[in-house]
């Protein structure tokens, strides 16, 4: 063992991740960490995400802060590790019990006046839907965020403003997070590390470089 090199334990670790349609993939992420996604349509970015959370069947191992998944209840897991699909599910008629703990602050950091805990679901746009389903994820105070392409119906001021609120809650609670995106500009704008999935594999990764 090398004891003049401290190791540090990433916080989410995949190793030999697969399913029929994807991997086998290992991954690292630190804590802070922001790990972009790209690919084409059908490689198996959304497959992958939801492996992490235990949404789908696949073999190996996925940790978390060096603890194995199969430790933790299912419904824990999925907690601190937050899958935000590219549609996500609306149970109730009006927004507020959807919103748990979610706070007015961060409410209003998505563009949000408290009010919009009596709004009526049905009544959403589906930017304000993909908004409020990050609210609702945030809320829970994850450690790793799953994000499937969370701007995907937003304006650029809305999509940047996610970008942003995004990076401050992975610094304040030195969180992670996986990031699917198809928009060339957004991955440069988000200066992070980025994943290329193919066919289910990861081909490469690279540190965007500066816009
Ligand atoms: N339950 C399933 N059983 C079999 N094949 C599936 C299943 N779910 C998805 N697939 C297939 O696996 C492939 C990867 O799907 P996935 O949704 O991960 O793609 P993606 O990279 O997220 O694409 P997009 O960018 O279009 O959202 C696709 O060909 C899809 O049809």
């Amino acid at each position: 063992m090398n004891l003049s090199q401290p190791q540090t334990q990433p916080l989410l670790e995949l190793r030999a991740l697969s399913s029929e349609q994807i991997g086998p993939l290992a991954l690292s992420l630190d804590s802070g960490e922001l790990v972009t996604i790209s690919g084409p349509s059908g490689a198996g970015k959304s497959l992958l995400l939801r492996a992490i959370c235990d949404l789908d069947e696949h073999h190996g191992q996925v940790l978390l802060a060096g603890r194995e998944r199969i430790t933790y209840p299912p419904s824990q897991w999925r907690r601190k590790v937050a899958y935000l699909p590219a549609d996500p599910a609306w149970w109730e008629d009006s927004v507020g019990p959807h919103l748990g703990d979610t706070s007015d602050s961060l409410l209003k950091g998505l563009g949000f006046t408290p009010e919009v805990r009596e709004w009526t679901v049905e009544r959403l746009s589906s930017g304000e839907r993909q908004r409020l389903a990050l609210a609702r994820l945030l809320g829970n105070q994850p450690q790793v965020l799953l994000l499937d392409e969370p701007t995907a119906n937003l304006d650029l001021a809305n999509a940047e403003r996610i970008e942003a609120l995004v990076k401050s809650y992975l610094q304040e609670h030195q969180a992670a997070a996986l990031w699917v995106s198809h928009d060339a500009e957004q991955l440069r704008r988000l200066q992070a590390r980025t994943l290329h999935i193919v066919d289910g594999k990861l081909l490469a990764s690279e540190v965007a470089e500066s816009a």
